[in-house]
């Protein structure tokens, strides 16, 4: 089973947001990293067929995905960056709703929503209107929907948006079970939601796709950059001007443990430490904020 994304691109007016990208999926899990506006939205809603293309095509096992039409979509599922539903919905009705548009057999409906809502604990709130949920109730019901056609092809952007650290180590290892044999695309900025489940990560950057590879391929690059050391609390305004600490915290006696990227030891008694996926994705893109990330 593949994807192939062949040449692949998107302008808008004045802008390339995806330019001539070609990658080939193949069955388990892939992490779509990037920063904002790196193109990752755009390319997935051209996968999920809802874009078109300005050139190149997308290939289902050689065929072409825009001429299979409705025999793609029943493989396929996505959960888009905001879901759209009815304020009125309860979590049920919606998820009725949106079986009878996947032409799910009703006599499998039930028992589908029933799994589903159990797997992604949203049973107890299965009466309650969509409106009145918490951000990462919202997020699983739009999940479950995705998931409803048990797709063989599922395309989530920024799945984990809004969950708890509980609800985000449930949905990796349901995500990492559910992908035998299957093509599962997660774009997010929460890299650390990717890092051990993906099967491979493409990295994109101004609408090009600049890496592919598994977490120990990629991280590889950075091996002998990143660095951490012990500094007195006092000192950390004067490194933060000219380094880039990655993380800092605090210890006893008013010393500071920091993690920086760089060539070469920056500090006297700096020692090397095994590069991340995280400290991969802050050397090729310096100006991400990692401070809304619940890591
Ligand atoms: N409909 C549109 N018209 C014009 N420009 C667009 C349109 N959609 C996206 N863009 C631009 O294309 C670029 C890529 O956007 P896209 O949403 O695909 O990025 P992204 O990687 O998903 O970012 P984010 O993580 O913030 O969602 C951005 O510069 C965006 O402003």
């Amino acid at each position: 089973m593949e994807l192939k994304i062949e040449h692949l691109s998107k302008r808008f007016k004045d802008k390339t947001a995806v330019d001539d990208v070609s990658l080939t999926l193949t069955s388990g899990v892939w992490g779509l990293l990037g920063a904002n506006g790196a193109g990752k939205t755009t390319l997935m809603r051209m996968i999920a067929d809802i874009m078109v293309p300005t050139n190149g095509a997308i290939y289902y096992d050689g065929q072409d995905i825009h001429e299979m039409g409705k025999a793609y979509r029943e493989l396929f599922g996505f959960l888009p960056q905001d879901f759209g539903y009815s304020r009125d919905f309860t979590v049920k009705d919606y998820l009725e709703y949106m079986a009878a548009l996947k032409d799910v057999p009703a006599r499998e409906t039930s028992r589908k929503i029933n799994h589903l809502l159990d797997i992604l604990t949203l049973s107890d709130v299965k009466r309650k209107k969509i409106a009145k949920l918490s951000g990462g109730m919202k997020r699983r019901v739009g999940i479950a929907q995705a998931m409803l056609n048990d797709p063989k092809i599922l395309v989530m952007d920024e799945p984990t948006a809004g969950l708890d650290p509980g609800e985000r180590v449930r949905f990796r290892n349901f995500i990492s079970e559910f992908s035998h044999d299957r093509i599962v695309l997660i774009s997010t900025h929460i890299v650390s939601d990717v890092e051990y489940i993906a099967t491979r990560n493409a990295i994109m950057k101004d609408g090009k796709i600049v890496d592919v590879g598994t977490t120990d391929e990629l991280v590889k690059q950075i091996e002998g950059k990143v660095w951490t050391c012990t500094i007195p609390a006092r000192d950390l305004d004067k490194y933060e001007m000219r380094l880039r600490i990655i993380n800092q915290r605090g210890e006893d006696n008013n010393q500071v443990s920091i993690r920086y990227l760089s060539d070469k030891s920056e500090i006297e008694g700096s020692i090397t430490i095994s590069p991340r996926l995280e400290d991969l994705y802050l050397w090729l893109f310096p100006q991400a904020d990692l401070s809304k990330e619940g890591n």
